[in-house]
């Protein structure tokens, strides 16, 4: 990328038009300064700075128009806070490249200011050490770029916004702009989100919010809209002729982690249902968009949202695992769940009658994010004498991506007997070489560049919650109860037999035992042989 140019799609500010608005390619100028708000906390020393440490290393943050600033209460100083994060930034993702001159220059970039969230004094020294910044780097006035990232607690997100709104934008529109990327949870139900979308929306376009949902910036998350709208191959298929079941499932094989405080007042379904996996969801589920503008992808996404069916209770399975509640910050009778499997239907001509069953635990035997469209049976199978193995397509999100669709076909040899095989797109073994990005940082990026497209729209936040509010409001209320899991199970019973009644077939276990790397081949067939019937979940 050329220095100090910025090839951007800009958007007008107009309120709540999005969908109108015309793009315009120019290019930007002025200095950018990221400001990483709660820079004291551990979202910023785990996420953010590596983000944009990445970010600099390849070159998209060019140390001659940048600066970071971290803001928070804790009174440290500029040095303070880069010791906190260095340790941090120094892995390269698994390769041996050694970045030690370009860590030391990027903690360079780094000053840090503190004040309170509703301090105006504090937000008065960050607009003046930005501005300084900005004078120092010949930036016009109003050309300048001024991205504030809430790595914060939503308590305090209306009043940093008030904040940056009275004493922290840029001065006048001159090509530049002031954007701020807000975290999730974004609320806690319906009314808490609407009431803070209200609050941010008073100060703020639209244009001007970005809520980050960190799975819509991993890389198999981005290929589903390629892979359903650019392939004819599953065009015909993607719909209730054809599939049986969708299952979205989230596993990890450790539980809360030090983040019990936050994680029970909060839960499952709140930390990673009604975001991650329902974005993942709108993807796999929505309409094709009449083009791939962020606001026509949106709509697309408030659509499908909006056709959900309210959840039955008796579609829900909910769980805690056993040790829970000794961690001190959770309180000993807590009843939040930290598992939930629940069945989501959608009453549209596309999906009448196929489950999506939305399934996330922590605390479970594996750590897992995967997809699996789970075909129908084939109808008047002739292979009668052997049960056949239903097609299906699973694209693994994490850990190492691939995605693959499970065949019967012809076992090799003289007899005609049949087994399960794969077509298997792994990427470690596909795309040698290639560094798949942290979510963070392709995000962190699209903010720079003002790409809205994988942020989460305020009415497709309000479809989420209008979704999972009566459920949630009944587990707050202590009407509906977890069932205890042992840490490193499989989760509650219960969960397989909700997911067996709403149509989930186990498939025959393949055990792949070909050594063949495709190298020429996006798909090639791998050898495998049937072992036993087992779970693959
Ligand atoms: N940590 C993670 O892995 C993830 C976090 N998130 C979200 O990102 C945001 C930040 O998360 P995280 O960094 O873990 O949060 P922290 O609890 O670490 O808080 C960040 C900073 O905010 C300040 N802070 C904490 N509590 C309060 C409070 N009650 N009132 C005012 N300030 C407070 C503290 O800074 P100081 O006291 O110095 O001002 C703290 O260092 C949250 O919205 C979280 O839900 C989302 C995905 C993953
Ligand atoms: O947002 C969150 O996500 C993480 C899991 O993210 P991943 O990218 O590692 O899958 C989860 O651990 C955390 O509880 C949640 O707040």
């Amino acid at each position: 990328m050329e220095s100090g140019k910025w090839l951007v799609e800009k958007r007008s500010s107009f309120k709540g038009d999005s969908s109108a608005k015309e793009s315009e390619n120019m290019s930007e100028t002025g200095c950018l300064s990221i400001i990483v708000l709660g820079a004291s906390g551990d979202l910023a020393k785990k996420k953010t700075f590596p983000a944009l440490f990445n970010l600099y290393c390849q070159g998209f943050l060019p140390p001659d128009e940048v600066h970071i600033f971290g803001y928070a209460r804790t009174k440290i100083s500029d040095d303070d806070l880069r010791n906190r994060i260095r340790g941090y930034l120094a892995s390269d993702r698994g390769s041996s490249m050694d970045r030690s001159e370009d860590l030391s220059k990027f903690l360079k970039l780094i000053k840090y200011v503190s004040g309170g969230y509703d301090d105006e004094e504090g937000f008065q020294r960050l607009d003046k050490s930005i501005s300084e910044h900005e004078i120092s780097k010949n930036s016009m006035e109003g050309s300048s770029r001024r991205l504030f990232y809430l790595a914060l607690p939503p308590s305090v997100y209306p009043s940093v916004c008030k904040m940056i709104r009275q004493y922290c934008m840029n001065k006048s529109d001159l090509g530049g702009w002031t954007r701020i990327v807000v975290e999730k949870p974004f609320g806690k139900d319906l009314d808490s989100a609407e009431q803070l979308s209200s609050q941010i929306g008073e100060l703020f376009d639209e244009s001007q919010i970005y809520r980050i949902d960190h799975y819509l910036g991993k890389e198999l998350v981005q290929n589903l809209l390629v892979l359903r709208f650019a392939n004819r191959l599953f065009m015909p298929l993607w719909n209730r002729d054809n599939i049986d079941n969708v299952q979205i499932v989230f596993r990890e094989d450790f539980g809360t982690d030090g983040r019990g405080g936050y994680f029970d007042e909060y839960g499952i379904i709140r930390d990673i249902i009604q975001n991650h996996l329902l974005q993942v969801f709108c993807l796999v589920a929505m309409e094709k968009p009449i083009s791939l503008k962020p606001e026509h992808i949106r709509d697309e996404k408030v659509k499908v949202l909006q056709s959900v069916l309210p959840i039955k209770d008796e579609e829900v399975v909910l769980g805690q695992y056993e040790g829970y509640r000794e961690d001190p910050t959770v309180p000993d009778h807590s009843n939040t769940p930290t598992f939930a499997t629940m069945v989501l239907h959608i009453h549209n001509e596309r999906w009448e009658g196929v489950p999506f069953i939305l399934k996330a635990g922590k605390a479970l035997n594996s750590r897992k994010a995967e997809i699996r469209v789970q075909f129908k049976d084939v109808p008047g199978d002739i292979f009668k004498c052997k049960r056949q193995g239903r097609n299906e397509f699973v694209i693994r999100l994490q850990p190492l991506e691939a995605m693959y669709m499970k065949l019967t076909v012809k076992q090799p040899g003289l007899e005609m007997s049949t087994v399960q095989s794969e077509l298997d797109l792994s990427y470690k073994q596909r795309y040698q070489g290639v560094t798949i990005p942290e979510a963070y940082e392709r995000l962190i990026l699209d903010t720079i560049r003002g790409d809205q497209q994988h942020f989460v729209r305020r009415d497709e936040l309000k479809a989420a919650w209008e979704i999972f509010t009566p459920i949630l409001h009944k587990i707050d209320n202590g009407e509906m109860e977890p069932s205890m899991y042992k840490p490193g199970s499989r989760g509650p019973e219960e969960a397989d037999q909700l997911l067996a009644k709403a149509g989930k077939r186990e498939s025959n276990y393949c055990l792949v035992i070909s050594t063949f790397v495709p190298s020429s081949l996006d798909f090639c067939f791998m050898g495998s042989v049937k072992i036993t019937l087992l779970s693959q979940n």
